[in-house]
């Protein structure tokens, strides 16, 4: 099986979560098998190699991605924490999500001015955590690279926040 074939045969779909009415996406039974989860990371690096300075990982399930890529291609790693987890001097975006609203922070400081950062995450819906992510990146003094992930739920307008950016996904499906 290619990478796509086996998110698809690894991934599960539970309606009405977290809410009635999402069709909810899960990968973790992407990221529990090794096989599986190992083709992810590949593939994204693949990907964007030679493009990226460092990795940024949307809190939480971003996070999975971004360490274990991160570490694969000897990048720095940057997390995107939800509100009010990080301390000290942070900078901090409100975004809508499906099924919600949220903040997300990043600490300035941590990386060279400039840096090409990639931004990862499982799920791509709203595109509203990306396009956070990407406007706290850039506040910061960096530029974004790209952003990569597993699985896209295509209709929700997404490429249109995303307009400019570099967006790789390696699953695309209706919403
Ligand atoms: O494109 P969007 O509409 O922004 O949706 C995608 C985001 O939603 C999910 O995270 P969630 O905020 O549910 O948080 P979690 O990873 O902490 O469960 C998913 O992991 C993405 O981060
Ligand atoms: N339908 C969905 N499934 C999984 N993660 C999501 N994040 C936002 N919408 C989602």
């Amino acid at each position: 099986m290619n990478v796509s074939e086996l998110v698809l045969e690894r991934s599960d779909t539970i309606p009405d979560f977290p809410k009635p009415g999402i069709v909810f996406r899960d990968l973790t039974p992407v990221f529990a098998d090794a096989d599986a989860f190992a083709a992810v990371i590949d593939d994204l690096a693949a990907r964007f190699s030679g493009r990226f300075d460092a990795v940024a990982g949307v809190e939480a399930r971003g996070f999975l991605l971004a360490a274990a890529l991160a570490y694969a291609a000897h990048k720095p790693l940057v997390a995107v924490r939800k509100g009010g987890k990080l301390p000290g001097d942070v900078l901090s975006e409100d975004y809508a999500l499906e099924y919600g609203s949220a903040t997300l922070e990043i600490k300035p400081g941590q990386l060279a001015a400039g840096s090409r950062v990639l931004v990862l995450d499982d799920v791509l819906a709203t595109g509203g955590s990306c396009s956070a992510a990407a406007r706290l990146i850039e506040r910061a003094g960096y530029s974004v690279a790209g952003m990569g992930l597993v699985l896209e739920l295509e209709g929700l307008g997404a490429r249109d926040k995303l307009a400019g950016y570099d967006v790789y996904a390696i699953v695309a499906e209706p919403a």
